[in-house]
């Protein structure tokens, strides 16, 4: 651990459960202001609301339980159906059942690690673009959070869609527009709202979500018409098959599923970076020591696939980044009968939340939890703890099928961009945690970039 240790942003939880009315109030603001201090402080915590019963689950093995070993005993809950489906249909990320199994089996020879490596110079050309971009805006502030978007869009569209035919800025702005609202759809699904009740922001995202779908459906006709003539992630989706039926997928389920992969591969990727850019801007040690790393690796000439394994402290950065940032802040299930998990009984309908960022820091799992410190992500540290304190993909059948994809990607452009810049956070801003499905910095993260000479 570092000599020196700054105050890094974090929620600031109630000390007491809220009532209801501040509950919900919370909840169209920011929701994961709603755990109270028990969540970060015991394995298992749990309150009726709105008639409904919800748990939390910290402890390891409780959440392997839910997870892995009795994952079949619960779906996805509610509130993330309700936000997610009206976009993203019945794609990997929001189909149940055998509905699912299938296109996890036909889409996960595609994500695997040695396949993915193939999109490499791919990413690395996205990370090169936003390189020049910092390189000529010469010591300018730019917004990080929104430059990270930028790349990690632009990778996406290079590796899935071949590199064009889409309106990268219109699109980005339309995911934008679709996730705000968000903290509504969740708070009245929480309430027991009924979904097609009017809030602020709706009909904006109505509109973003029609123009996404049109753009994509779109573009998979015009692909269908031109097949084998690029290399890319929907060329190996259009020609992937379930291996157990045969089945390839339908118009509509493949623009189900790249408009899933746009929207869950962009943004928690860029998410991961924005904040180890704010960690590394507050322990520039750890900075110098991943540029030191990336001339010893690549021998002072230019990155490439073959790095990826050898920047082993800049993998570790990212790790720890997410531990105390996790993109995705919570995972939340409802059981779909009646299930026993640990010495907790649940009922048929109950809700279950992995709140990924407080088991992150939970007093019982990790030292000193609120320290950035990426040796806790040595081999032999990581070997030492419970598999399941540490899950910023998920755990189990539905673990994330772009773990492989999202850490060579956010390597890549970790290394390609330290190397050539500095990114120092405006002085005396912090960045405040809001949840929007996704954890972002309220705010951004206005950093000034300047190009590194030595
Ligand atoms: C740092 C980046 C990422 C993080 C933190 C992340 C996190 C997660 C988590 C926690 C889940 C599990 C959700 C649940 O169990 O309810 C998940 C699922 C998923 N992720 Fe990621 N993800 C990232 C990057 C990506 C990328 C790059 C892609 C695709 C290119 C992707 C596509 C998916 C899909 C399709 C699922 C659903 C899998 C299924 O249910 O079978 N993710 N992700």
């Amino acid at each position: 651990m570092t000599g020196l240790n700054p105050t890094l942003a974090r929620v600031d939880p109630p000390a007491e459960p809220l009532g209801a009315f501040s509950l919900l109030r919370t909840a169209v603001r920011n929701p994961i202001e709603i755990w109270p201090q028990a969540v970060y402080r015991e394995p298992v915590y749990r309150r009726r609301f709105a008639g409904r019963d919800v748990a939390f689950f910290c402890d390891p093995d409780m959440i392997r339980e839910t997870l892995v070993d009795q994952a079949d005993a619960f779906e996805k809950a509610e509130p993330m159906r309700r936000a997610l489906r009206p976009a993203l249909g019945d794609a990997l990320l929001t189909a149940e059942g055998a509905d699912w199994r299938w296109q996890r089996r036909a889409a996960s020879p595609i994500f695997r690690h040695e396949r993915i490596l193939a999109f490499a110079p791919a990413m690395l050309a996205a990370a090169e673009t936003t390189r020049d971009r910092w390189l000529a805006a010469g010591g300018a502030e730019l917004d990080v959070a929104r430059e990270m978007m930028l790349t990690t869009y632009d990778v996406i569209v290079r590796t899935m869609l071949g590199g064009g035919g889409v309106d990268a800025e219109r699109v980005e702005r339309a995911v934008n527009d679709y996730l705000d609202p968000l903290g509504w759809v969740i708070a009245m699904s929480i309430a027991r709202l009924p979904p097609w009740l009017p809030h602020p922001g709706r009909l904006r995202s109505d509109r973003a979500r029609r123009f996404l779908r049109r753009e994509i459906v779109e573009m998979i006709a015009k692909r269908r018409g031109a097949p084998g003539a690029q290399d890319d992630l929907l060329a190996l989706l259009l020609a992937a098959r379930d291996p157990e039926s045969g089945n390839a997928m339908s118009d509509r389920e493949l623009a189900d599923n790249v408009l899933t992969f746009i929207t869950a591969g962009h943004e928690t990727t860029a998410l991961a970076l924005t904040w180890t850019f704010y960690l590394l801007d507050r322990h520039p040690e750890a900075a110098e020591r991943i540029r030191a790393e990336i001339e010893q690796v690549t021998g002072g000439g230019p990155l490439t696939a073959e790095h990826v394994a050898g920047l082993a402290y800049a993998r570790q950065a990212l790790q720890e980044a997410m531990r105390l940032y996790p993109p995705a802040a919570a995972i939340v299930r409802e059981a779909a009968r009646p299930v026993r998990i640990g010495s907790e009984t649940l009922d048929a309908g109950a809700q279950v939340y992995i709140p990924i960022y407080a088991v992150h820091r939970h007093e019982l799992l990790w030292e000193a939890p609120d320290v950035f410190d990426p040796e806790r992500f040595a081999p032999e540290a990581a070997k030492a703890r419970h598999r399941y304190a540490y899950l910023p993909f998920g755990a189990g059948p539905r673990i994330c099928i772009g773990m492989s994809f999202a850490m060579i990607e956010g390597v890549l452009i970790l290394a390609t961009l330290l190397r050539a810049a500095r990114a120092e956070l405006r002085p005396g801003f912090e960045p405040e945690l809001r949840l929007r499905v996704t954890l972002r910095p309220g705010g951004g993260m206005p950093m000034r970039i300047t190009p590194r000479r030595d």
